[in-house]
């Protein structure tokens, strides 16, 4: 179904688990590159591992990397996204559209704290053109993964101008209050929420929410 609300599964770890929601038709599969997250994907797989993941949502996570490395993990993992999650300048975000393969989408992530919605629309208004999607999540020290929601009403008192991704504590309980927002997501963006630890995903909690999704 062409509108439907896609999911994307972050805090990949483990082959097995991959392949079964690559089974359930996960739309995006996130692996975290960022060397203080409980959920860091190279201390369980490889590039090589990622690369051969058969699938064309793979998202790449990246807290204030090396545009370098970036790039090098993107192309020997083969990702088909790169997420921004920490405080990436427009300088450094128009660099690596330049300089990253064209196929690959940017999605920015803009953290949500105390934030005015003013504030926070001139935040968005300021992101680069070049970006292809926003992800809202849950400001933090930990930058994401938390499990902490933000309040969702803020998203209706601005502007969206781009497809967006929702994130930040979404649960098995909270999940239907999505239909709060106007201005729909593309993807609902779950991680800590559905797991039995950091990476080991609950895969029943997340077979309960897909019939939700459609
Ligand atoms: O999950 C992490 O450990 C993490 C650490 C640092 C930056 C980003 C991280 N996760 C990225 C995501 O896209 C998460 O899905 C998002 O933060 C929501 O997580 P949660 O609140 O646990 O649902």
């Amino acid at each position: 179904m062409e509108n439907q609300l896609k999911l994307k599964v972050c805090g990949l770890t483990k082959l097995d688990q991959i392949q079964e929601l690559i089974d359930l038709k996960a739309d995006f599969l996130g692996f975290i590159f960022y060397d203080k997250s409980p959920r860091f994907v190279l201390n369980h797989l490889s590039l090589e591992h990622i690369s051969n993941i058969e699938h064309s949502g793979k998202v790449g996570v990246f807290v204030n990397e090396d545009l370098e490395n970036i790039i090098e993990i993107a192309e020997k993992a083969n990702l088909n996204f790169i997420q921004l999650h920490g405080d990436e300048t427009d300088n450094f975000i128009s660099e690596l559209r330049e300089k990253l393969n064209p196929e690959i989408k940017i999605i920015k992530v803009i953290r949500i704290g105390n934030q005015t919605p003013d504030e926070l629309q001139k935040t968005i208004n300021e992101q680069p053109k070049t970006i292809n999607y926003l992800l809202f999540d849950t400001d933090s020290k930990a930058f994401g993964g938390t499990g902490q929601t933000f309040d969702w009403n803020i998203l209706n008192e601005i502007e969206i101008p781009i497809p967006y991704l929702l994130s930040g504590g979404i649960s098995p309980e909270n999940n239907h209050q999505i239909t709060t927002i106007n201005h729909q997501p593309i993807a609902l963006d779950i991680n800590s929420k559905f797991e039995i630890e950091p990476g080991h995903k609950d895969l029943e909690k997340i077979k309960n929410l897909l019939p939700l999704l459609k």
